[in-house]
């Protein structure tokens, strides 16, 4: 067995690595370090590592934020006897909330330490995506078409995310962005095909497909979404004034917008989303490209496709 910690100095607006930097000094178990550049570089350092130790099960730790786990998931793929950790280092890390990793490092490393000598990892789904004819990616969290997206691309590029993180107050750029975006949005026509039923719907402010709970910092916008159970769950908001958007924003933090009107719910494996009009798309967190007449996204499930550690933590679902 070998622990390989994958840090991304880029999460929480370049603030990760110093923390990381301080945290460092505490590890007492022997392990390989990487600090990746790009989220494409997770691939060839874990095939290296595989080659290297092809009988040893690798633990790769993944220390930033959503995006950085997107690029575990991503970079892991394919490979056998991997086990995945996480420690918190983003700005939003949803991936703890809805994996029920600490949000604290110190309690994630204890953790990792506890779990990666004494259980079996457990298997989880993941998600797998395309636009067009675009290359199949993956997402671990959850994919959002429409307002989210929005939302995702906006708080990347921005200037006061930045100077939030400074403060670890990154993740409330989710509720200010939302605010000011609200008054300028304006919804769409969209048509979901899951597994083989299909509807079309008018002024669609936003779909999102999730593999756990969790989104935009804390938002539990799929109350019932579960990444052991084969299945992706549709959380669809159309139909709405922007005022009542604003309710729905407080609602779910605690996961009551589900019992909105306007709020669709489904179930699928196998999901196709069109619209003609360019909506762009995020996949954990980030914005990755747009929908329109000639583009269509493409989504299925990918059952136990990849093992976490930290099995004993887990709450069935
Ligand atoms: N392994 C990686 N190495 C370098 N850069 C990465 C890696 N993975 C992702 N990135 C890039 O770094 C950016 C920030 O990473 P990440 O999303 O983890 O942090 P964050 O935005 O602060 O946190 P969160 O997504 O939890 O709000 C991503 O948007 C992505 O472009």
């Amino acid at each position: 067995m070998k622990t390989i910690f994958i840090v991304n100095p880029s999460a929480r607006n370049d603030h990760s690595i110093s923390s990381w930097r301080r945290f460092q000094k505490n590890i007492t178990i022997p392990h390989m370090l990487y600090i990746t550049e790009h989220p494409d570089d997770v691939k060839g350092i874990v095939g290296e590592l595989v080659r290297n130790h092809p009988h040893e099960t690798l633990y790769i730790i993944g220390v930033g934020g959503d995006g950085t786990m997107n690029s575990i998931i991503t970079g892991t793929a394919g490979f056998e006897n991997i086990a995945i950790g996480y420690m918190p280092g983003g700005s939003g890390n949803d991936f703890a909330r809805g994996f029920h990793w600490p949000a604290n490092q110190n309690e994630a490393y204890n953790l990792i330490k506890e779990t990666a000598s004494s259980q079996e990892p457990i298997s989880l789904d993941a998600g797998l995506f395309s636009i067009g004819e675009g290359p199949k990616r993956y997402f671990v969290n959850n994919i959002g078409v429409g307002f989210d997206a929005l939302i995702a691309k906006k708080a990347n590029a921005s200037l006061l995310k930045k100077k939030l993180n400074r403060w670890s107050l990154g993740k409330l750029i989710y509720p200010i962005l939302l605010c000011r975006e609200t008054l300028s949005f304006t919804p769409f026509q969209m048509t979901i095909e899951a597994d083989g039923a299909t509807q079309t719907l008018d002024r669609v402010w936003f779909i999102t497909i999730s593999n756990q709970p969790y989104f935009g910092g804390g938002m539990k916008i799929a109350p019932e979404a579960c990444p052991n159970d084969g299945e992706l769950d549709l959380t669809i908001v159309s139909g709405l004034s922007k005022w009542k958007l604003l309710f729905l924003f407080i609602s779910v933090f605690f996961g009551k917008h589900t019992e909105l009107k306007e709020v669709h719910t489904l179930r699928g494996r196998s999901i196709t989303i069109r619209s003609g009009e360019g909506v762009p798309v995020h996949a954990d967190g980030d914005f990755t490209g747009v929908i329109d007449g000639d583009r269509e996204l493409y989504i299925k499930v990918l059952p136990d496709s990849w093992k976490m550690l930290n099995r004993s933590r887990w709450q069935k679902c």
